[in-house]
């Protein structure tokens, strides 16, 4: 039926974007390889819980290390966005750090066990790079919950979520010049497209701490969660992200991810192939469940 080849032709289309992945074994890159490498760096998770809302919830979980990446939690974490990629009822998900702070870069002590192999540094930057590319690909409207610092890695990781919202007092700093290095998990790429070329020249160059006003005025950050004195009313900062997520999740999965996926084509296919794209997008939701029930409430949008 014409429904059915139409979503093939789309399947056909997206799986260069959703599978999303920027190196494979046409780079002479094996993921399977690295993965061997980076399970030899223990310690901490990357836990996903999908809840019934369809909005997701991503915790960076190794607070001992104020959350830092070891090797097998960005393995963990290749592993969660295969399951999110997955996920039919899905139309969000929160990234955030465990115990109020969000992510200290990768962890030092892997770092330092690999600095002296330039092959593994490249081949585990190329390992984030597929994941966090991935997720940004997403059917999903994600957000990174931003408390505490986001750091090195950490900064990165928020840069490859739709929106960011900052807790006052948070941290989003690109430290990579300190340790005498630049983002290499795509968080250049992705920053110079969010705040343009001469406010990412700055963040790093000059390792700025952005916190949630600067984040804001920039355009980094998309809000900045409230801070209520009287405990007893105060939301948590999870709280307010889903709140805040939920003005954009509203509505039958399959609309949100359309929803996400003409904008995604906009964002990364050239004028004439996110045009062609956003056509059949457009058509796997036209006289779908959810356009024929609006069509035949007779709504008026007041
Ligand atoms: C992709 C490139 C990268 O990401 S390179 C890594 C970039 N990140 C960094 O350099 C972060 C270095 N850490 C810091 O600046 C501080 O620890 C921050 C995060 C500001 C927290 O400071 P503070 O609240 O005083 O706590 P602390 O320093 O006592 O840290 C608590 C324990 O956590 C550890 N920790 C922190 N960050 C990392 C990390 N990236 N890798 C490994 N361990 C880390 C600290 O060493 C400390 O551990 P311990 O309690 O001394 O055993």
């Amino acid at each position: 039926n014409k429904r059915l080849l139409l979503s093939e032709t789309l399947t056909e289309r997206f799986k260069c974007l959703y599978s999303g992945s920027v190196y494979s074994s046409i780079h002479g890159f094996s993921q399977e390889e690295i993965k061997e490498k980076l399970l030899a760096f223990p310690g901490g998770s990357i836990d996903l819980l999908k809840q019934d809302s369809g909005i997701a919830v991503l915790t960076i979980n190794n607070p001992p290390r104020m959350n830092a990446f070891s090797g097998a939690m960005m393995v963990d974490l290749e592993e969660k966005v295969t399951q999110l990629e997955n996920w039919t009822d899905g139309k969000g998900v929160i990234v955030q750090g465990a115990a109020q702070t969000f992510c200290s870069g990768s962890d030092l002590n892997a770092v330092r066990a690999m600095s002296n192999s330039q092959v593994d540094g490249m081949k585990m930057c190329m390992f984030m790079q597929n994941t966090l590319t991935r997720l940004l690909r997403l059917p999903l409207i994600s957000v990174a919950l931003v408390e505490g610092n986001a750091l090195g890695g950490g900064a990165e990781l928020t840069t490859a979520c739709d929106f960011r919202l900052m807790a006052s007092g948070s941290v989003i700093q690109f430290v990579h010049k300190h340790m005498g290095l630049v983002p290499g998990w795509g968080g250049a790429a992705r920053l110079v497209t969010l705040v343009g070329s001469r406010n990412a020249l700055k963040l790093l160059g000059g390792a700025v701490k952005v916190d949630s006003e600067l984040g804001v005025h920039i355009g980094l950050a998309d809000g900045v969660l409230k801070v209520d004195l009287d405990a007893a009313r105060a939301e948590t900062g999870l709280q307010q992200a889903e709140s805040w997520l939920s003005q954009y999740t509203k509505g039958p999965a399959p609309v949100i991810k359309a929803v996400k996926k003409v904008v995604l084509s906009g964002r990364e296919l050239s004028l004439s192939d996110a045009l062609r794209t956003e056509k059949d997008i457009f058509g796997s939701v036209w006289g779908g469940p959810a356009n024929l029930q609006a069509l035949a409430s007779k709504s008026k949008h007041k």
